[in-house]
């Protein structure tokens, strides 16, 4: 069952300055990152993030896992996908794992007016508040970096976030808290290296997602075009000062109040654009590195996959970038774009997936590929 894709060099990705969300010279950075990778950072001090807010969301992530068993399984996740789930209750890559993933994750779906729309363990029950600022300020970021990728693609700057506004309906967006423990710790002492992953392979299903990460805490890479695995570095130039004898890493805090925020393009997103921008497979090890230091830390990350509003229609995106794209793959008579081909291929006379659909024809994908 070993993996047959070799690890390559670390990917080296753009950091994108996001602080002013009119420039479209910025949409066309990000939009070619999102079509060359389909990952790119956005450099913390342009977000709507304070360090403060940051810091607090990682505390509270680990008291929460930290927290009795048994006050965890009062909060087990649902089919409605929220909730916690503990060691191995999920397996990513159902096709190449023996065993579940190596992490515990807790998923918060939307919040109104500052309450979870579902039942909070004790652990994070008090902090009901901050969790959903939290959550807001996501919403927030991912807004001015769906305005960005509109001005990048020549469309109305309001295409998507208007389509993405959870004030005009409900939407499949998740927070969620991610809990590795390390290589060393007792709830990974059946791990064996070469067969086993923290998260198994996949692509996320929705529109963008945000992934905060800690400084030494590494483990994501991503599946190149060539067929290898890059490992994604926390810090941007984390690969460059581990090469050099200088401390790159001392200007790049000052630089960064806490690490770039990772973006990734999901299914939905590649379907809305036929495929010109990436949905890039990823996922998580325990880094060599890793495993051979003294006393590697367990990883904590937090991911907020953004969806847009359940009853948007999944027209083709209207942008002449997206339309050259298409028709260049159709002259190069290259086969199916993106999860159930493209938006611009519908069959005429069929209407076009709702983004609700699209979720649940990906989910059933899944499904169907595990039996
Ligand atoms: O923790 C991470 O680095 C990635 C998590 C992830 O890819 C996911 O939950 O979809
Ligand atoms: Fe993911």
């Amino acid at each position: 069952m070993a993996d047959p894709a070799p690890i390559g060099p670390p990917i080296e990705l753009p950091v994108i300055d996001i602080s002013n969300p009119d420039d479209p010279t910025v949409g066309k950075k990000m939009i070619d990152a999102a079509a060359k990778y389909g990952f790119l950072y956005v450099n913390s001090k342009g977000t709507d993030f304070a360090v403060e807010d940051v810091e607090k969301a990682f505390k509270l992530s680990k008291e929460f896992f930290a927290s009795p068993y048994e006050e965890k399984e009062g909060c087990r996740i649902t089919p409605n996908n929220r909730g916690w789930s503990g060691m191995h209750t999920e397996t990513l890559d159902p096709e190449h794992q023996r065993t579940g993933d190596f992490k515990e994750a807790m998923n918060f779906g939307e919040f109104k007016d500052g309450k979870a729309q579902q039942p909070l363990p004790p652990a994070l029950t008090p902090h009901e508040a901050e969790i959903a600022h939290f959550a807001a300020l996501c919403n927030k970021t991912c807004s001015r970096i769906l305005k960005l990728m509109a001005l990048g693609l020549d469309i109305q700057e309001d295409f998507f976030t208007s389509r993405h506004d959870a004030s005009n309906g409900p939407t499949g967006c998740i927070l969620r808290y991610l809990y590795y423990p390390s290589i060393f710790s007792p709830a990974t002492s059946s791990y064996k290296h070469e067969i086993d992953v923290r998260a198994g392979a996949h692509s996320d299903y929705g529109s963008i997602t945000l992934l905060f990460q800690r400084p030494g805490q590494p483990g994501l890479e991503i599946l190149t075009p060539e067929g290898t695995w890059a490992p994604v570095p926390v810090q941007p130039n984390e690969a460059f000062s581990s090469s050099t004898s200088s401390s790159p890493a001392s200007s790049t805090e000052t630089t960064f109040p806490f690490p770039p925020i990772l973006v990734n393009i999901g299914d939905l997103l590649s379907y809305w654009t036929d495929g010109l921008l990436r949905s890039t497979v990823h996922r998580v090890v325990f880094p060599l590195a890793e495993q051979r230091s003294p006393n590697p830390q367990d990883r904590y990350s937090i991911a907020f996959f953004c969806h847009p509003v359940d009853a948007t229609e999944l027209v083709p995106v209207p942008s002449s970038v997206v339309t050259a794209y298409r028709e260049q793959q159709q002259n190069a008579h290259s086969t199916q774009v993106g999860f159930g081909g493209g938006a611009g291929s519908l069959e005429p006379g069929s209407r076009a997936l709702t983004a609700q659909e699209h979720l649940e024809a990906r989910l059933a994908a899944t499904y169907s590929f595990k039996t």
